[in-house]
């Protein structure tokens, strides 16, 4: 069978990352656009470094931090209280982000034409029909938006207000579920989730392409 890409989408916090991992101890492997789009912000970089610029001519140089990074917590007070911020930022980042994510799918690609390749990404909707790569399969992870934020203020200590501000920002899962083969709800518990994942993997070798 050739190389299966599948796209693993979801609303914040509803377990993505989770999903994530139980596919790659199934043996799957994993392009996370989180780790991509701050890769597309590396100073070390000269890719990064003009992103960077283009950063700040946009939304001022207080958005990078004294030793040349950008100040992440300021960037996502601007970008997810404010959808034109939000827009224009992604506007200046997200062709970046594409052209990494071509080359890590053509890396994987060239190490191993077969087995299933995930890609765990966040904002699939905002970008459908512009996508220079095509999915044999589109996952979407959800739970309920009370549930996210709960696990996200529990889990990883952001305040309510963050996590409903990007919960928000988000959209509902209305048109994650509209363009998606498989939705994998994650509103029991981790044993649930696990036996969703063992018949989505039993899916992803039943399916050809
Ligand atoms: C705004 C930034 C600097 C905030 O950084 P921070 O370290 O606080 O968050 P992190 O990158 O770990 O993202 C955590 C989650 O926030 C959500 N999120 C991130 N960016 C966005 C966005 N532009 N719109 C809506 N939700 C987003 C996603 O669910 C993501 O998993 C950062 O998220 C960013 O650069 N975003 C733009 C790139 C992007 O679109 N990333 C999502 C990949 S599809
Ligand atoms: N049934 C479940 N399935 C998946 N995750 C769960 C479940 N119950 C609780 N969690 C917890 O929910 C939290 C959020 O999961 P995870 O980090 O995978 O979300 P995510 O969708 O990847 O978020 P992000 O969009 O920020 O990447 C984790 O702490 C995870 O352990």
């Amino acid at each position: 069978m050739p190389l299966r890409l599948i796209a693993l989408t979801g609303g914040i916090g509803a377990g993505k990352s989770t999903v994530a991992r139980m596919l790659t101890d199934r043996g799957a492997r994993l392009i996370d656009a989180d780790e991509l789009a701050r890769r597309v912000v590396d100073p070390a970089d000269d890719r990064g470094r003009a992103v960077l610029a283009a950063i700040a001519a946009r939304f001022g140089d207080d958005l990078i931090a004294p030793d040349g990074t950008l100040d992440r917590a300021r960037t996502a007070d601007r970008v997810f209280s404010d959808p034109d911020a939000r827009a224009a930022y992604n506007a200046i980042v997200h062709p970046a982000l594409r052209k990494a994510t071509v080359d890590a799918i053509e890396t994987l690609r060239t190490a191993q034409d077969d087995g299933v390749v995930a890609h765990e990404i966040p904002l699939l909707t905002a970008d459908t029909g512009s996508l220079p790569w095509t999915y044999d399969l589109v996952v979407t992870v959800e739970a309920a938006a009370e549930v996210r934020a709960d696990r996200l203020v529990s889990g990883r200590g952001y305040s309510p207000e963050h996590a409903w501000a990007r919960i928000v920002a988000q959209g509902d899962e209305t048109a994650r579920i509209a363009i998606a083969d498989v939705v994998l709800r994650t509103d029991g518990d981790r044993a649930d989730t696990a036996r969703s994942v063992t018949e989505l993997w039993s899916r992803l070798h039943s399916v050809t392409g």
